[in-house]
């Protein structure tokens, strides 16, 4: 396999770490560079912690990109950064992978439009564990046959966007299947503010941030005298990491933006 040179934002953070011992064992990976906050200058080895990888630390992104060659930029930060890094990925002709979520429907649409002009492939996806892929499709599949659906996201204490990524991508993959529906009693009315969730095209999610947590949802539907509840529990974040290899193999070969792995497993 031809070899695939990858920037990485984010090398300190939970999910980089992880993304960093990826690189480091696939064969056709090479990290080219790294884009951190801070540590400008130094090399990843340089970091404690880190593994032992001889690329450069950059706090300028437009800088990075000027001065590094290299195919694919994963980025695993937040979401403003996220996207800024994003688009100067695109503008320089770097094909992003994104694992950070957060970004809005209208972000993503921009972001679209950029890939298409520039004819530089993106894949951007909320979750990148196979189970968690899995479980968005089933709750697709039952919402037609169940149409009355809750979604409860579980997240450690540290995660800054609610409702996670997962938890919208699965209310839009539900939307498909079934119609806009108000759901609950139609006068029912929070006596306490929030009580009911957030409300996505009438579905309620429902965030929990705990420490202990790492990444787990359930999807409950009510049907007559029956509950199907479909869940998936990321337990160590190893989960996500052949999703990424994945996505970063495969937007070597497209030239639009992908929305989701669920559009790039067979
Ligand atoms: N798609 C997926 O399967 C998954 C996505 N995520 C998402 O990935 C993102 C990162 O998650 P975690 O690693 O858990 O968070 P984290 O907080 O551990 O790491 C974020 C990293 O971004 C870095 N950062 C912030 N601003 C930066 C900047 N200007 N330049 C470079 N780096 C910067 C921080 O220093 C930190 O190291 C989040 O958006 C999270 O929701 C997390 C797990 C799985
Ligand atoms: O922040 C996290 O941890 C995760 N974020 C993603 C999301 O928002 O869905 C994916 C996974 O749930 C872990």
């Amino acid at each position: 396999m031809e070899k695939i040179t990858i920037i990485l934002a984010g090398p300190r953070g939970k999910m980089g770490m992880e993304a960093l011992k990826l690189i480091k064992e696939t064969e056709h990976f090479e990290l080219a560079a790294a884009i951190d906050r801070k540590n400008g200058g130094k090399l990843i080895s340089n970091i404690e912690g880190l593994p032992a990888l001889d690329a450069p630390i950059y706090e300028d992104v437009e800088q990075c990109f000027r001065e590094i060659k290299a195919d694919v930029l994963l980025d695993l930060t937040t979401p403003e950064i996220g996207r800024k890094h994003t688009e100067a990925a695109l503008r320089h002709g770097i094909r992003p992978v994104v694992g950070t979520t957060g970004f809005n429907e209208e972000e993503l649409e921009d972001l679209a439009k950029t890939a298409e002009e520039k004819g530089v492939g993106v894949i951007i996806a909320p979750n990148f564990a196979v189970g968690a892929v899995l479980m968005m499709k089933f709750a697709q599949m039952a919402a037609k046959y169940f149409p009355d659906v809750e979604i409860i996201e579980q997240h450690h204490d540290q995660k800054l966007d609610a409702p996670s990524g997962t938890a919208i991508k699965t209310a839009e993959l539900i939307s498909k299947s079934r119609k806009e529906k108000q759901q609950g009693h139609p006068n029912e009315k929070e006596t306490l503010q929030g009580a009911r969730g957030a409300n996505m095209n009438g579905m309620r999610i429902h965030s929990v941030r705990l420490p202990g947590l790492v990444a787990h949802q359930e999807v409950l539907f009510g049907g007559n005298g029956q509950i199907l509840t479909l869940r998936h529990d990321s337990l160590h974040r190893s989960s996500f990491m052949s999703g990424v290899k994945l996505a970063i193999e495969t937007v070597m070969n497209i030239d639009i933006l992908v929305y989701g792995l669920e559009n790039i497993i067979e």
